[in-house]
């Protein structure tokens, strides 16, 4: 569904120098960079701000040519055959809209159908499908400027797959949103991924969004790919500390954390020990409650937050 083979995207930046002098250096936003996403995977694409990641995705919609290197979404060279790719693709900015901010949601969609040439018949029953699960029926009749943040990304939503594309880029789509609209978006992009085979690559800053939806992770630091694999590959490839959280029977003395664990804090008689990759977490458990009255005790995994922030800090390294 998409393929990029050694892509590169360098800006020409001029320096103003003077009066009349600028100087012109070189940006290289995305660097020799190669992979695929076949159809019905569900992919997060994972870096720190200015790794160039907007500038991939524009690649990937035609916005931006690639200086070099060869990009083919649905079997196109999205630069040279946009509107016909258009029809084939979805694409979600969560910090901008595509819909008509003074017109009614019903309205932008029945715009939108006419752009995408989408028959009456197939656009009422798909706009019926996509606003009940999106609970969007009660605001149909809104102007865009009046929804919430949450109820304007679902109809984003709904505008971008209205065609039924075979391919749904989203870019941050999750942000700003509270947790109960999160949830009703992750759920939904789950359903299209599985009951519609939609091929979905999603920008996210939100590893929550990640943990919930991707099975496959493309981290990207500086251009280039710092990691492409599951989630679990991702774990394994950039280790963190496990979390102890001990219940003691009470908060009166000093807790004692076992040799080489260390104490991350304490709040009462609850204290969080740091277990590190290394270490058998039975054996500290075990100690734990040898050595302390406890009520209760529950082993946390690494969050992935930790993991790519450590990933991010080890430098670029192509694995998987
Ligand atoms: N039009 C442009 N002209 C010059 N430099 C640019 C241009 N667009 C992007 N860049 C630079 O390319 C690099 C990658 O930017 P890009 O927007 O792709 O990053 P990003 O991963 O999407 O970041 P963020 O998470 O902040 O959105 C950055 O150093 C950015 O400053």
């Amino acid at each position: 569904m998409i393929r990029l083979d050694g892509v590169t995207k360098a800006f020409p930046v001029y320096t103003k120098k003077g009066f009349l002098r600028r100087d012109r250096s070189v940006v290289t936003a995305v660097a020799e960079m190669s992979f695929e996403v076949g159809a019905g995977e569900f992919v997060g694409y994972l870096g720190p701000n200015g790794a160039g990641k907007s500038t991939t995705i524009k690649m990937l919609t035609g916005i931006l040519t690639a200086s070099s290197g060869e990009v083919r979404v649905a079997g196109l060279d999205p630069a040279r055959r946009r509107t016909e790719l258009a029809r084939r693709i979805g694409v979600v900015f969560g910090q901008r809209t595509t819909l008509w901010w003074d017109l009614p949601l019903r309205d932008s969609f029945a715009l939108i159908r006419h752009l995408y040439k989408v028959d009456e018949g197939r656009f009422r029953s798909r706009l019926g499908e996509l606003t009940e699960l999106l609970e969007l029926g009660p605001f149909l009749a809104t102007p865009v400027r009046q929804l919430s943040l949450g109820q304007r990304m679902r109809g984003d939503l709904t505008a971008a797959l209205l065609h039924s594309p075979e391919l749904l880029v989203l870019d941050e789509p999750t942000i700003g949103l509270d947790v109960v609209s999160k949830a009703t978006v992750r759920d939904f992009l789950a359903r299209i991924n599985a009951e519609e085979g939609t091929t979905v690559l999603l920008t996210t800053h939100d590893l929550g969004d990640i943990e919930r939806l991707c099975r496959r992770v493309m981290v990207i630091d500086h251009g280039r790919l710092a990691f492409d694999g599951t989630l679990d590959a991702l774990r394994a490839t950039a280790p963190a500390d496990r979390t102890l959280v001990v219940d003691l029977a009470s908060a009166a003395p000093a807790p004692v954390p076992p040799p080489g664990i260390r104490l991350i804090k304490r709040e009462g008689p609850r204290m969080w020990l740091a277990i590190p990759p290394d270490v058998n977490a039975a054996s500290v458990v075990a100690s734990v409650a040898g050595a302390h009255d406890v009520v209760d005790i529950a082993l946390r995994e690494p969050d992935i937050e930790d993991v790519v922030t450590r990933l991010y800090s080890r430098g670029p390294a192509l694995d998987g």
